[in-house]
């Protein structure tokens, strides 16, 4: 087999997002074929994602019977580094934000975060909510210090995530207060001390609404997706519009809608019974033609993550199964995102 051949049969893969093969695409970057091996580089960017799973998979398949070892990697053109350091190789940057408080913003941060680590990912949580840092408590880290070594911060390992929290800084039970320009500060300098290592998905929980952080992190980090998580009886149209304004003024895609407290799981029944007669977060994503990327139940059981846990102990708590489809969902649109700025940025080069 020569590369003219093995591009034929890789021609034989859609693409089920895009609509259309691999190479007619320009998703495969590279092919190599000597004695018995052929080498491909596809251009897919989002790990673990379902969607990427089962393209490998395929082109897997095409190639099964050819008495050829198949060796595949990935690779995508990234505007830049996502964190400016010798310790970090950040791929994406997840932003997740909500139009109100308390509506579960953090909740679906960690468990989503917990959830795509437990599909094999690298995944670290940058707790960014400065004016009050709960993921150390949620993810029962709370106390423990992070460690210092020469200008480089490392983060907490807890549920198989590294974790970053403001709240680990401070040690400090009373609220925090912060002036806007202090925020800006701290983001600045923060950001790029912390030592992450290779990360697959850098995940974000922003404060609610659309502040300082918010502006700042825009406008020095190239975020690759953003999360809208709101409630069922949300009817604040106007926060989420502001929300997704500011992500379009900065070129940021938002990847989708989490419903978060859609019906009580019952305990006792273990029934869904609806509480809320709204629609909030299907009317959202209907209203900007954005995905539903899930609807998590009220369960008191999902508010219990961090409650057995020890530092660094993976084994006990699992997230509630309902995030199983929010972590698919976030990275299928992640990785559809990438590879359509992959196929854009081709067709802008040959025009
Ligand atoms: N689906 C759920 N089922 C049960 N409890 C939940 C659920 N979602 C969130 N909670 C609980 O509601 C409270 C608020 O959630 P969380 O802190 O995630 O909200 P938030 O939007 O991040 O708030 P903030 O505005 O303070 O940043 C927490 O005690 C959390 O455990």
């Amino acid at each position: 087999m020569d590369a003219e051949v093995a591009t034929e049969r890789l021609r034989s893969v859609d693409d089920p997002r895009l609509g259309d093969d691999l190479v007619s695409l320009g998703l495969v970057n590279d092919i190599r074929v000597d004695a018995d091996t052929v080498r491909i580089s596809l251009a897919l960017g989002a790990p673990y994602s379902p969607v990427e799973t089962a393209l490998a998979d395929m082109v897997r398949d095409v190639f099964a019977e050819t008495g050829y070892n198949l060796e595949l990697s990935a690779a995508l053109d990234r505007a830049g580094p996502v964190v400016d350091s010798e310790s970090a190789d950040v791929k994406n940057v997840i932003a997740i934000m909500s139009g109100k408080g308390g509506v579960g913003k953090s909740t679906v941060a960690a468990n989503t975060a917990v959830t795509m680590a437990r599909r094999g990912a690298r995944v670290g949580l940058f707790d960014a909510d400065f004016y009050g840092p709960n993921l150390p408590r949620m993810l029962g880290v709370k106390g423990v210090p992070v460690g210092v070594n020469d200008d480089a911060l490392f983060p907490v390992r807890t549920r198989g995530v590294e974790l970053m929290s403001m709240g680990l800084l401070t040690g400090d039970d009373g609220p925090v207060i912060w002036r806007g320009a202090m925020v800006t500060d701290v983001f600045t300098n923060l950001w790029h001390d912390i030592s992450w290592g290779t990360l697959d998905y850098l995940i974000v929980d922003l404060p609610p609404g659309t502040g300082d952080t918010q502006l700042t992190m825009l406008q020095q980090v190239p975020v690759t997706g953003a999360v809208i998580v709101t409630t069922p009886q949300e009817t604040a149209l106007d926060d989420a519009r502001r929300g997704l304004r500011l992500f379009e003024e900065h070129n940021t895609p938002v990847l989708g809608i989490v419903e978060n407290m859609s019906g009580f799981l019952c305990p006792d029944c273990g029934n869904e019974h609806p509480i809320f007669d709204a629609d909030g977060g299907q009317g959202l994503a209907a209203e900007f033609g954005l995905p539903l990327l899930g609807a998590i139940p009220l369960d008191p059981a999902i508010g219990a993550l961090g409650d057995a846990s020890d530092e660094g102990d993976d084994t006990d708590t699992s997230p509630h199964e309902a995030f199983d489809a929010v972590a698919a969902n976030v990275m299928d649109e992640l990785g559809e995102v990438l590879r359509r700025r992959h196929v854009d940025r081709r067709d802008e080069s040959v025009v």
